[in-house]
């Protein structure tokens, strides 16, 4: 569902991807660990068709993402670290927006107000301004928009930095509805604690390179913090 092959990126001479070769399937949660610098973002960018590879290929849903970059865009949604919405407008309207954007359809509002809910966000809250949101309701907010395009691909950066730790478990728990609804998940973090509690499989990234990658059934978690130091050691 996301895969890349050969993927290289160099900007302005130097490295940031090397090579990396990925495949994650649907109903997988991928984590990608990495230091500040190793790639993660230019990965994601890249799968977003924000920037153009220097070699290699990646396709989202089968497609090549920079040979068919509109087309793509039906298949994937996007969370960033601070997922950007409309202050002004409620949780309801911004969902309406940026759902009638991405597929051309409007959902009524009981649909819209559904979506929300699967996403963890109650009704009353939903209707407030999105000015006065946390930053888990925001991103809430953001996986209501990838369920209600139906996406296939769910690529997130950095989410649960900043979120308190019940936050941060709250989402947890939606990646796994999200996973169980056959969505195949790409997160960016430097949370190894929830990369080992949300993953299916966990990549660890070194100056543009993977080099690990694992099931995270098997390995602890401080097994893995040790691996991890390890490798940004070496
Ligand atoms: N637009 C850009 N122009 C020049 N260099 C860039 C650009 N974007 C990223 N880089 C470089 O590419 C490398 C990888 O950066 P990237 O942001 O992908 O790392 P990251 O793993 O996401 O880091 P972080 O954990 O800090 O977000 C870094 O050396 C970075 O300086």
């Amino acid at each position: 569902m996301i895969r890349t092959r050969k993927l290289c990126k160099y900007f302005d001479g130097d490295r940031a991807l090397d090579s990396v070769d990925l495949d994650i399937a649907p109903g997988e949660v991928y984590c990608l660990l990495g230091a500040n610098g190793a790639g993660k973002t230019t990965l994601i960018n890249i799968l977003l068709d924000f920037l153009p590879a220097s070699s290699g290929n990646a396709w989202i849903n089968g497609l090549d993402v920079s040979v068919e970059p509109l087309e793509t865009k039906k298949y994937v949604a996007y969370i960033p670290e601070q997922v950007m919405l409309y202050g002004t407008l409620s949780g309801v309207e911004n969902l309406d927006y940026f759902v009638t954007l991405a597929t051309g359809r409007r959902l009524g509002r009981e649909r819209l107000l559904e979506l929300l809910g699967e996403a963890g966000l109650a009704a009353d809250a939903a209707e407030r301004r999105v000015a006065k949101y946390s930053k888990g309701m925001r991103q809430k907010v953001g996986v209501a928009i990838a369920f209600a395009k139906d996406a296939k691909a769910l690529l997130l950066d950095e989410p649960t930095s900043g979120l308190d730790p019940q936050a941060a478990d709250e989402f947890s728990r939606l990646l796994k509805k999200a996973s169980d609804r056959g969505v195949a998940i790409l997160m960016a973090t430097h949370d190894l604690f929830h990369a080992k509690q949300t993953g299916t499989r966990i990549g660890i990234a070194r100056r543009g390179k993977i080099v690990a990658n694992l099931d995270a059934s098997d390995i602890g978690h401080a097994d893995l913090e040790a691996l991890y130091l390890d490798l940004m050691r070496a």
